[in-house]
């Protein structure tokens, strides 16, 4: 009896997700149901975004054999040659709804941050592409992790995000619950990632919020597969269809 319980006592310290003397392991929780509607969430995804609601990833979505973080991206590739010029980024965020100044702003400074990392050759080009190929070479640090190095998709990340920091709604996030995620993702010393991270939930915050000012984890799951962007470009130009 008493090396049943010993066992069972071990078990449990195995998989446990708190720790009693680290206070932030029991204030930022993990999930442990994801199983029940998410085959191997721990899986990271080459090709679609699934989560627990959607676990196909999004419908009607098309991968186009590309990684999820490619697709990110790939919606910015106005002439699908697999490089992103910033007139081409521009063109993009305007077709989003971003106004002219805005656009231009961002357009600038995400190719001007992302150029060099993913380009062909170590020789920077004056016109500041961003080859999709190599678009995994731009992951940062202070991220969400929800992409992996090679750009696949981690879904248990997405839902951790929300376990540990979305406190008001189950499936949407205040800013102020946007910006402790970002807090809490810092890694030490890494400004480049701390900034990076703050623009890009800035911008999908300003993109994506809804009447009251809250950011669905629906919209977050579709800019990570970049169907948000498509929806958007939709939106804008008046065609019908709800995400929501
Ligand atoms: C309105 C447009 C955009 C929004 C709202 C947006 C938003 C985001 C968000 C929220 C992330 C996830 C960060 C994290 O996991 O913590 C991300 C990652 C990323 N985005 Fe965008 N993005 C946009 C446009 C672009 C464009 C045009 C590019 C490049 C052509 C780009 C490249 C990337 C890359 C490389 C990552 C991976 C960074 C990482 O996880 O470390 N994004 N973006």
């Amino acid at each position: 009896m008493a090396a049943t319980t010993a066992v069972t006592t071990v078990d449990n310290e195995a998989v446990a997700t708190e720790a009693p003397y680290m206070p932030l392991t029991y204030e930022r929780t993990l999930r442990t149901d994801l199983e029940r509607t998410l085959p191997k969430p721990y899986l990271p995804r080459a090709l679609s975004a699934p989560d627990t609601e959607h676990p196909l990833g999004t419908p009607g979505h098309s991968s186009n054999g590309l990684t999820v973080l490619q697709q990110h991206v790939a919606f910015f590739d106005q002439d699908d040659n697999g490089i992103i010029y910033p007139w081409e980024t521009y063109v993009g965020l305007r077709a989003i709804g971003f106004n002219m100044i805005a656009s231009l702003i961002m357009a600038i400074v995400i190719n001007m941050a992302l150029s060099y990392p993913s380009l062909p050759g170590w020789f920077p080009s004056p016109f500041f592409p961003i080859y999709i190929d190599n678009i995994h070479k731009n992951k940062h640090g202070s991220d969400s992790s929800t992409y992996d190095t090679e750009g696949r998709y981690s879904p248990a990340n997405l839902e951790f995000m929300f376990s540990k920091y979305a406190r008001t709604y189950p499936d949407k996030m205040s800013l102020g619950e946007l910006w402790n995620m970002t807090e809490g993702n810092r890694l030490a010393f890494d400004f480049f990632g701390w900034v990076a991270s703050k623009l890009e939930w800035a911008i999908l915050y300003i993109l994506a919020r809804d009447e009251e000012g809250f950011l669905s984890k629906e919209a977050i799951r579709r800019c990570f597969d970049g169907s948000l962007f498509e929806y958007c470009a939709k939106m804008q130009m008046g065609a019908e269809g709800k995400m929501y």
